[in-house]
Order: C-alpha cells, then structure tokens, then sequence
C-alpha cells in the first residue's frame, strides 16, 4: 500500500497572492518526486463548481452561505482530497475550511460555535498538513485586486469586512501554530517564494 500523501492548503485574504504561489508550489514538489493534484475551494468538482456560481455571485443568507461552502467541501473531499491522499498524491487546495472560519465567522459574523460543528462534522479526523497563509495589508491586497479583472460579490466587500478576515486568519494561525506557516505577502514573488520553500521543506 502507498504512503498516504500530504494536504497543503492556500489561504489569504483576496488579492493576497496565494494563487500565484500554487503553481510554484506544484513544481518545487514535482521536482522532488511528488505526484501533484490542485484543486480549489468553493469548487474542485462539477457539483463544487456549480456552486461555486452560485457562492460567487447570488446574494444569500450568511448560513446558507456558510452550508454550500461545506457542501461543496464534503464532495471535495469524497471525489478528490480523500481518494487522491490514500493513492499517495499530494493535494493543494486554493482554500479550505479556514477560509470559512476567515469570511463566514470572522467577515460575516457567524456564530463561531457553528463553523466549529460544521467543521467537526465534515472532517473531524482531517485537517491540512501545512496550511500557507498569505498575509498583506489590507490595502496592498486591494491594489493587487483591482489590478487584475471584474470583482466577485466577496471581492467587493468593503475593507472592515476584509479586516474582519484577516483578524480570524492570524486569530486560527495563533491556535494552530504548528500547521500553519504566516507568509508576509508584501514581498516580492522570489522572496515571498523563499519563504514557502523553506516552509514546505519541513514537509519533506
Ligand atoms: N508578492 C507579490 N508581489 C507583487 N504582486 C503580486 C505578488 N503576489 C501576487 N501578486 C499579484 O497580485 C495579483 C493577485 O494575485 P493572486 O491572484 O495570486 O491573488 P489571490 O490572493 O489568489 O486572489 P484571489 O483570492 O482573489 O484569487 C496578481 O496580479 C499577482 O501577479
Ligand atoms: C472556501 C471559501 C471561500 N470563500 C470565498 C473567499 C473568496 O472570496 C472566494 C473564492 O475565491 P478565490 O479568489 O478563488 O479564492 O470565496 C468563503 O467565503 N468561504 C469559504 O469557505
């Protein structure tokens, strides 16, 4: 039987950076033997996607909001985190539950209790290995944002609701120190990319 592979999570405020870094993640490890799979979340299935449509776009109250991201995180985990660890894969994820934690509990405000059951519920056994967090500055993550193309109904948020996600993002890094690795996203991509190396040699 193959040895069960790792799962590596992406997060950061939007505009941080983290989906630049993925790519650069799939190659350090495919340079050291690793068999890659990337993925994201809301989305990473056909049903995940449709959702994620929906997620992106339609106003809806903030638990509903909360329920379709686990939903789409409970096929994501049946139909590629979970089958693609037991062959050995390494699995990234654009996001994960943190980002639940992040926008729903800390941008939206719901009751944390509740993300917490929900949590425990979808994957009481499974949380990432490593988890990079990408951190900027509200305003250096706006800058990056509006320079890349049309806002998402989360994108347009104002910037006490991003405050508000970046506050539980480093509030979930502090209680999970020992997964979690804060990247200081003000840098350049080769510094930044620096950084994620020496993170994920850890791994390794
Ligand atoms: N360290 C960096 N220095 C300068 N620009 C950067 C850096 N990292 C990313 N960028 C640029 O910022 C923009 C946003 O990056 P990216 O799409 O990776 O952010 P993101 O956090 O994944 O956003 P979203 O969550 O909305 O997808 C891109 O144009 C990217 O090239
Ligand atoms: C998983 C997850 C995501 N979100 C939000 C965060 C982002 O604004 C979008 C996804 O877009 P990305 O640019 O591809 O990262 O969805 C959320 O609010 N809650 C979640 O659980």
């Amino acid at each position: 039987m193959s040895e069960q592979g790792k799962f590596i999570t992406f997060e950061g405020i939007d505009g941080a950076g983290k989906s630049t870094h993925i790519s650069f993640v799939a190659d350090f490890l495919a340079a050291r033997g690793k068999e890659i799979v990337s993925s994201r979340e809301p989305g990473g299935t056909p049903l995940g996607e449709k959702l994620r449509d929906l997620l992106l776009h339609e106003k809806m109250h903030l638990e509903t909001e909360a329920l379709l991201m686990f939903a789409s995180r409970r096929e994501h985990m049946a139909q590629v985190i979970e089958p693609n660890l037991a062959a050995g894969k390494w699995v990234l994820s654009d996001r994960f539950s943190d980002a639940s934690f992040a926008y729903q509990s800390g941008g939206r405000g719901m009751d944390r209790a509740k993300m917490e059951a929900l949590e425990g519920w979808v994957h009481p056994q499974l949380q990432p290995d490593l988890t990079l967090l990408f951190d900027v500055p509200l305003e250096v993550a706006r800058e990056r944002l509006d320079a890349t193309r049309a806002l998402d109904k989360f994108e347009r948020e104002q910037e006490e609701f991003f405050a508000r996600c970046r506050a539980e993002y480093l509030r979930r890094a502090a209680q999970f120190p020992q997964r979690f690795a804060v990247i200081d996203s003000t840098r350049s991509i080769a510094v930044t990319q620096q950084a994620i190396s020496e993170a994920l040699e850890k791994l390794l």
